[in-house]
Formats: structure tokens, C-alpha cells, sequence
């Protein structure tokens, strides 16, 4: 696809100011693991909604024109990647995208960043979930949380206690929307938390870690953005969500120990030496 080895992606989400979330994440991360990072920005915002008060602008009606520019210029992607959209509109135009800019050896991620701890975002309609069911269906890897994975399947959720069995059942009905392999993020055991990873062609596999510090705004973004950048460079989706998900604790240990605030993020920057070093 692209004339040099190095891998480039299109990067579908809000700009937000203040907060380490989204693009101020997925740019850094994917740039420090040797993948260049090209923002399409849903939205702006001065800082993460997890602040009392937040600017907003939303960018949907820019981005058919945006897009177009990206079609003129005849830009080809390794990577289409999507974050938080906020409408059904933006998730038609997503798909949109991925109908004009997905080559034969393009590697969609879809994040379907829909609810958190059993429950849909308020901003979330019973048309967007449809929308985002459709979209989840041109992934090549997708990672919902356990509470999106039931909201995708429509299936009642529990915090704790899932079996394999469950999961296996749960990761299928994702599958059967179109979605090739499926990582399940977020799923409590006891002191761990697991991440359940369906490949394509793959046994599935459980990937643990050891819960540490308190809840963080943007861990979820972190996560797929180092999942993303590994998947396109070509490593095993397994390899992927291991490199994410020990990074993403340290982040929250690293963070925990320089005590920042709860509502700036994990501090990833401490720690991005670690990303640009794995091959
Ligand atoms: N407190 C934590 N301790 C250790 N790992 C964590 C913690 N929070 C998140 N992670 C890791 O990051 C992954 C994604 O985080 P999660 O909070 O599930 O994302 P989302 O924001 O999409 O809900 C988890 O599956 C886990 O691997
Ligand atoms: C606009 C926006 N984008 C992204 C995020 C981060 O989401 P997550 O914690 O699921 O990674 C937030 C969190 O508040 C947000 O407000």
C-alpha cells in the first residue's frame, strides 16, 4: 500500500483541549510507536466532558468537505481508526470513509465508545447503537468494553462472574454483526482485570492484569491507540492488547504516584520511552 515501510493512519475523533484524552492521545502514542497519526477531528472541545464545564463545537458539517480534500489528493491509508462519535451522522460518515479510503490491505479499528459501568452515555439513541452495530461490522478488530459489548449484542450486563463460555457467546454475536476479531476490554475478576481477545483464524485468549489506582479519564484511549499503531504494524492482536494493557497500568501507576489529579488522565508521557523502544 504505502511507498515506504512506515505506516500511516487516519484517526476519526474529538479534539480535546485539557485532560489527555482522544487525538491529545492518539497522536503521541501512535507517533511514538513509529505510526504516523492523521487526526479527523469530530469535535473540539477545550477539555474532556469529565470537567464541571466544557467548550464544545461540533465539526460534523466540515467533515464531508474534509474528506474530500483527502479523496482529491488520492491519500491511501494502512490504518482507519475510529473513536467517540456523537451522532448518527458522524457515524454514517464513517462509514462513508471507510467505503472510499479502505484499500485491499487497509486494517479498520472501530472503538464503539457507546457506555461505561452498564450504561448507555446519555447522549446515546437507540439509532446511534444501531448505527454503531453497522460500523462495528466493517471492523477487522473492534474493542468494546463489556458494558458496549452487551449494548452492541443486547444483552443484559453484569459486573462480575462472566465465564468463558459467556464471553465466547458474547464475542460470537459481535462477530456475526461482521466484525473479525473482537477485544473485549474492562472485565473484573476479582483484583484482575481481563481483556478477551477473539482472532480471526485464532483460539481466543484472556489477557490479565492486575487492577491498580483509581478509574482515569482516557485509559480507554490509550489502550486502543496502542492496540491500533501494533495491529497495523502487523503484530498478533494478542501481542497488541498485552503491549496495551501493561501499558496502560503502568500509565495508572505512574499517574497515582506523581498524584495527578484523577481528571487529567494517566501522565503517558512519563512513560512513552517504553513505546518507541518495541519492535
Ligand atoms: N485500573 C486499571 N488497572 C489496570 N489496568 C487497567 C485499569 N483500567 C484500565 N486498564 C486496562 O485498560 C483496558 C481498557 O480500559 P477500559 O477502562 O476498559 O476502557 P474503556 O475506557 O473503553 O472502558 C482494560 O481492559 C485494562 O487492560
Ligand atoms: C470528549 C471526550 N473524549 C474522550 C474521553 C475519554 O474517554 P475514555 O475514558 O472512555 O477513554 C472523554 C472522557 O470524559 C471525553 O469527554
Amino acid at each position: 500500500m504505502s511507498q515506504f515501510h512506515q505506516k500511516k493512519v487516519a484517526m476519526i475523533n474529538d479534539l480535546s483541549g485539557y485532560g489527555r484524552c482522544s487525538l491529545t492521545v492518539a497522536v503521541p502514542i501512535l507517533s511514538a510507536m513509529k505510526v504516523q497519526c492523521c487526526p479527523v477531528p469530530t469535535s473540539i472541545l477545550s477539555n474532556h466532558t469529565g470537567f464541571p464545564v466544557y467548550f464544545f463545537d461540533d465539526y460534523t458539517a466540515k467533515l464531508p468537505a474534509y474528506l474530500e480534500k483527502w479523496g482529491e489528493l488520492g491519500l491511501e491509508f494502512d490504518g482507519i481508526v475510529s473513536g467517540f462519535l456523537g451522532s448518527v451522522e458522524q457515524i454514517r460518515i464513517v462509514e462513508d470513509m471507510i467505503g472510499r479510503f479502505k484499500g485491499p490491505e487497509t486494517k479498520v479499528v472501530v472503538d464503539p465508545i457507546m457506555g461505561d459501568n452498564g450504561k448507555k452515555y446519555a447522549t446515546y439513541t437507540e439509532p446511534m447503537c444501531e448505527g454503531m452495530r453497522r460500523l462495528v461490522g466493517l471492523g477487522d478488530v473492534v474493542t468494546p468494553n463489556l458494558t458496549e459489548a452487551c449494548i452492541l449484542t443486547d444483552r443484559p450486563y453484569r459486573r462480575e462472574g462472566w465465564t468463558i463460555r459467556e464471553l465466547d457467546a458474547l464475542a460470537e454475536d459481535i462477530r456475526s454483526l461482521g466484525a473479525r476479531s473482537v477485544v473485549i476490554t474492562g472485565i473484573s475478576q476479582g483484583v484482575y482485570l481481563a481483556n478477551y481477545v477473539a482472532e480471526q483464524g485464532r483460539e481466543p485468549v484472556i489477557c490479565r492484569t492486575k487492577r491498580v489506582g483509581r478509574e482515569r479519564p482516557g485509559t480507554g484511549d490509550v489502550f486502543a491507540s496502542v492496540v491500533s499503531a501494533a495491529f497495523v504494524r502487523g503484530f498478533p492482536l494478542e501481542r497488541a492488547v498485552r503491549l496495551a494493557s501493561s501499558f496502560v497500568r503502568d500509565c495508572i501507576r505512574k499517574s497515582e504516584e506523581l498524584e495527578i489529579p484523577v481528571e487529567n488522565g494517566v501522565c503517558f508521557e512519563e512513560l512513552m520511552d517504553r513505546l518507541t523502544r518495541i519492535r
